[in-house]
């Protein structure tokens, strides 16, 4: 089956990069070219492009394709330029850490250039692996996340970590497309995920342009949906996760975490080992963004809410360790005991069994 009628969210043009415009999804199959690095910044800034791995993916092709065009005469300029461009691209959004994980990853494989010029395509050479490794490593998240399914089971899950919020594939969304493939049935019940709906514009879109299952509700509808409809488990994405497990992912996560450990059914994070900051200790440390008002006063453009209310819009939550019964990576499945055991996976090749 060819599951990826799916578009791409990022693609490398040589002059720019075009975008896949997520703000516009359902209603319109947009394209944006980028071609500097304040278009990059402000399709990151303003959702057009989101999700942790693609916002990696496109801050690094941005400072590749901004550095192409450096006139810098020696080594050292360039990584002066470099830094500030890196610095600026990294204050895009503060929370998911793959898009300071790719930029450092640039600057870091760039760093011994002998000349500007192989600095340049040193840069560029990188971007693209990036983009080439995540399509892999969620096709890999995705086969370790379909062990944990029983044919015919129903699966819950929240905001869009799926093929557009990545390279392809998805993290939490790629076991459904790799059930596809191997024709095992496997239903999916998406949260709308206000305020800006990514469950209901971008992962109701891409699984029925694949063909899974999919049931949309919305998002206060979650307890009586697990209850009603015997949902066996729940699966999110993340935005960081700390060394001790605690997982920042989008606002309304936690919140299924505690209904996971009430209903008692499994909650798993599914996430690459790019989202996993070490250098975070606890989710405590982990930055939450906070959001425009209109976000939560309008839906779809129309005001909803009263002129002048307060208003509170965190982009994001953090769900603490201990509700989360297994983290999926690409190097397999870590259950508990997350401060050692994520610090191990980065030393492990890659396996099949359950640590
Ligand atoms: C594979 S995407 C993982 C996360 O980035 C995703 O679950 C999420 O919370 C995205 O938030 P967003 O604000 O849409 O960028």
């Amino acid at each position: 089956m060819d599951t990826f009628a799916i578009p791409r969210s990022v693609e490398w043009r040589e002059t720019h990069i075009t975008i896949l415009n997520q703000q516009k999804l359902p209603l319109a199959t947009e394209y944006i070219d980028l071609h500097t690095l304040e278009d990059v910044y402000d399709a990151i800034a303003s959702l057009k492009v989101r999700g942790a791995p693609a916002i990696g993916i496109t801050a690094a092709y941005g400072l590749a394709l901004a550095a192409s065009h450096y006139k810098a005469e020696t080594v050292h300029e360039f990584h002066s330029r470099l830094k500030q461009d890196r610095d600026y691209l990294a204050s895009a959004r503060p929370t998911a850490v793959n898009l300071v994980w790719a930029l450092d990853r640039l600057t870091a494989a760039a760093k011994d250039a002998a000349s500007v010029n192989e600095a340049k395509t040193v840069l560029i050479h990188e971007a693209i692996r990036i983009q080439i490794e995540d399509e892999d490593v969620c096709r890999r998240i995705g086969e370790h996340a379909l062990s944990l399914f029983r044919p015919g089971e129903r699966v819950m899950t929240i905001c869009n970590a799926g093929s557009i919020a990545t390279a392809r594939y998805g993290t939490a969304l790629a076991p459904f497309y790799l059930a596809k493939e191997k024709g095992i049935e496997l239903s999916v019940y998406a949260l709308e995920t206000r305020p800006v709906l990514q469950g209901a514009r971008l992962t109701a879109w891409e699984l029925m342009q694949a063909g899974v299952d999919v049931t949309l509700i919305t998002d206060n509808m979650a307890a009586q949906t697990i209850k009603a409809k015997g949902i066996r488990a729940i699966i999110v994405g993340a935005d960081r996760i700390a060394q001790n497990g605690d997982t920042a992912n989008k606002i309304g996560t936690f919140g299924l975490a505690l209904l996971a450990k009430s209903f008692g059914i499994p909650f798993y994070v599914a996430a690459p080992l790019s989202t996993i900051d070490l250098a975070t200790k606890t989710g405590a440390d982990i930055p939450i963004e906070e959001r425009h008002p209109d976000e939560v006063t309008h839906l779809a453009g129309v005001r909803v809410a009263p002129e002048g209310v307060n208003v509170y819009n965190p982009a994001f939550d953090v769900t603490p360790n201990e509700l989360i019964t297994a983290i999926i990576t690409e190097k397999g499945i870590v259950r508990g005991s997350y401060s050692a055991a994520l610090p191990a996976l980065f030393a492990k090749e890659e396996q099949h069994e359950t640590i």
